[in-house]
């Protein structure tokens, strides 16, 4: 879905900024998501990507500015009730429990909200998950792993969710089947703001770039540019 101008955000950020101890990493970061669409932040390692995403759902020790969720306001909103709020967060570590079968991981979270996948339809979006439903989470590899760590999110009913780095590490086939279910879930409507430094991924995915450095955002600017871009992107993500 494309951005429609003048419609309210379903994820507005204005003038981010984070902290961890002393040492201040996000600088007045701003960018709007909208709803059904998806996002994607570029930049170099230690650019501030994984610390945006980390702030939003309030997991720095410190942070200011503005964060709104379909207008309403998140700054005082504690880790736990976020998916309350809307989103659902796939951290680069995934956060597999390792002793817990798949199907005892995929029931752990809460539903939150009307509208969450049952466990047969994401069992039918995910048929590898289907088949290890009783194996322990120590047996997955890094691909299952991922697959799950999504499909855990599907079943609480958010609208948002923001994925760090969800390629790192996989092999090309799991890849190309991770983006086609990322795809399947922009059909159903959902939201995603994707951390990705595979651009041949994002750009299958994504409808706007957003480029970070030095913990702001420099431009962003929609799918259909990044080839062009490819000069600057070099530039500054070193890729
Ligand atoms: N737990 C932490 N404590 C202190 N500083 C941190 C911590 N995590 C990240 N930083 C610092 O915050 C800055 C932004 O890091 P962040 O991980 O958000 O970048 P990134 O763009 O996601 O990069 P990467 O791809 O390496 O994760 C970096 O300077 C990093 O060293």
């Amino acid at each position: 879905m494309s951005r429609t101008t003048g419609a309210e955000p379903l994820l507005k950020l204005r003038d981010l900024n984070g902290w961890y101890g002393e040492s201040h990493v996000l600088h007045g970061v701003s960018l709007d998501l909208m709803e059904g669409e998806t996002i994607t932040l570029i930049g170099r390692n230690g650019a501030g990507k994984t610390s945006t995403l980390r702030a939003i759902m309030n997991l720095l020790p410190r942070r200011e500015g503005e964060i709104r969720i379909a207008g309403k306001d998140m700054s005082k909103v504690p880790v736990h009730r976020t998916a309350h709020a809307g989103i659902g967060y796939v951290p680069e570590e995934r956060g597999i429990f390792a002793s817990l079968s798949v199907a005892e991981n995929l029931m752990l979270p809460p539903r939150v909200a009307a509208g969450g996948m049952s466990v047969e339809e994401i069992y039918s979006l995910f048929p590898n998950l289907a088949e290890r439903r009783n194996s322990p989470g120590t047996k997955l590899s890094g691909g299952e792993q991922q697959m799950l760590a999504i499909a855990r999110i599907l079943r609480t009913g958010v609208k948002i969710i923001l994925l760090d780095e969800p390629t790192e590490g996989l092999a090309p086939v799991i890849i190309q089947r991770i983006g086609d279910v990322l795809i399947e879930l922009k059909k159903k409507g959902m939201t995603l703001l994707l951390v990705e430094q595979n651009f041949r991924f994002a750009r299958k995915v994504a409808d706007r770039f957003y480029l970070m450095e030095d913990g702001h955002i420099l431009e962003s600017f929609p799918t259909s540019e990044l080839h062009a871009k490819m000069d600057r992107l070099h530039d500054v993500v070193g890729v």
